[in-house]
């Protein structure tokens, strides 16, 4: 078992990471609340929540909704519907909203929670990898046509209960995608982890090395969004990788790519642009390799028009007057922040783009 406590400006919360801790939420909750509404999608509800019900039994009234599962989810058609559900539920001030599921039920279930009498408390539950990222410091919103999390705020859970176990049932694909947040914890942290990481394949996962990569990852980001919560300036770090990840998610549809593999390819882009404004030699064959090994899909760039991503990225909330600013890299673990010009972008895009349909 493995906890950490968050000191947010408005509280302290604590981020439990336990296997089979599900089956105990009610024991964190009891007496605090008089009902409780449980935000889940389609596969989470069939393989937890009924475990989590029966842990509530007797310690409020519990209600649930149940959205489809995937990324377009994350939209305010979702958001709408689940209003009109927490009205419905009668829920007051003195309920809890808790979000059971991966990412998208975090941000969907937090941004509900963050507005709904402009503001009840609620907890993370995150069920997939990536989550160890989402169901921590707070950022919750909903996806735009235009781009990822465009409309959102900050606002922190009460305690992130993170039941690792819960990870046996995810899919290869959706631990690939966990594992591309995972390496960009590594490549803002240290080489020692991150060297680490790239001799491992990523589906062969003991449980050991598993609690202690996202313990590490929850330790990177803690320290983080302790220091600059509102990402004034130091937590634009964690959006290594994003501002092309967000632009191929949007660009492709909502849900075609994972967020996670975006992130994966956002990390190599992010190597190679560095690489040509820093003058600097950094990890990109070990790293591109570690992508073949565990196919992350690359050949997804190729086709992409340059032109378009260029203008998506325009979107990134890290955006200043219509000039891009770019999280770049000089060693793993010395991160900046720098405008870059779209011309740059569009060259350095076509590059990879020639890179990886090469191989
Ligand atoms: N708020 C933040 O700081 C932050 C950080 C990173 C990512 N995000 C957001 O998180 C989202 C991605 O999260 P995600 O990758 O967890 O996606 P997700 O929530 O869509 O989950 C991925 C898939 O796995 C399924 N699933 C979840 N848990 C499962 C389990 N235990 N067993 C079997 N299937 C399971 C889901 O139903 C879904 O189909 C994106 O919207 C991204 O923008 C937010
Ligand atoms: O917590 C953060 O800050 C991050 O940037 C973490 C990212 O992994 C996450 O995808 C976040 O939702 C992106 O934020 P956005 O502000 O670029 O939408
Ligand atoms: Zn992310």
């Amino acid at each position: 078992m493995a906890a950490l406590t968050i000191h947010a400006k408005s509280h302290d919360y604590d981020v439990l990471v336990e296997r089979g801790v599900r089956h105990k939420v009610g024991e964190f909750i009891k007496g605090r609340y008089a009902s409780i509404f449980i935000i889940t999608d389609e596969a989470v509800e069939k393989y937890y929540l009924e475990d989590v019900k029966k842990s509530l039994n007797g310690i409020a009234d519990v209600s649930t909704a149940v959205v489809p599962q995937g990324e377009s989810s994350k939209s305010m058609r979702q958001y709408e519907h689940l209003l009109n559900s927490c009205a419905e539920a009668k829920l007051d001030r003195k309920s809890l909203i808790i979000a059971l599921g991966g990412g998208m039920v975090g941000d969907l279930a937090g941004f509900v929670a963050s507005t709904y009498l402009r503001g009840v408390d609620y907890m993370q539950m995150p069920t997939t990898i990536l989550a160890h990222d989402s169901s921590v410091g707070g950022k919750v919103a909903i996806n735009h046509p235009k781009g990822k999390n465009l409309i959102g705020c900050f606002y922190n859970p009460e305690k992130v209960i993170y039941d690792i176990e819960t990870i046996e049932t995810l899919s290869e694909k959706e631990i690939r995608s966990g594992y591309g947040e995972v390496v960009k914890h590594a490549m803002l942290s240290d080489d020692v982890w991150f060297n680490e990481l790239l001799e491992r394949d990523i589906l062969d996962f003991s449980d050991s090395k598993l609690e202690s990569d996202l313990t590490k990852g929850i330790q990177v980001k803690a320290a983080i969004v302790q220091q600059d919560e509102r990402e004034m300036d130091l937590r634009r770090h964690l959006n290594l990788g994003h501002t092309l990840a967000h632009a191929i998610e949007t660009e492709l549809g909502y849900g075609e790519i994972t967020h996670g593999e975006a992130v994966a390819i956002g990390l190599l882009f992010t190597l190679r642009l560095s690489e040509s404004l820093f003058n600097v030699s950094l990890p990109v064959e070990e790293y591109l390799t570690w992508l073949q090994n565990n196919h992350y899909p690359l050949s997804i760039i190729s086709e992409l028009d340059t032109e378009a991503i260029v203008e998506r990225m325009k979107w990134d909330k890290k955006t200043v007057d219509g000039s891009i600013n770019f999280v770049l890299i000089k060693k793993i673990g010395d991160i900046c922040v720098e405008p870059v010009p779209n011309q740059h972008l569009s060259e350095q895009l076509n590059m990879l783009k020639a890179e990886v349909s090469g191989i």
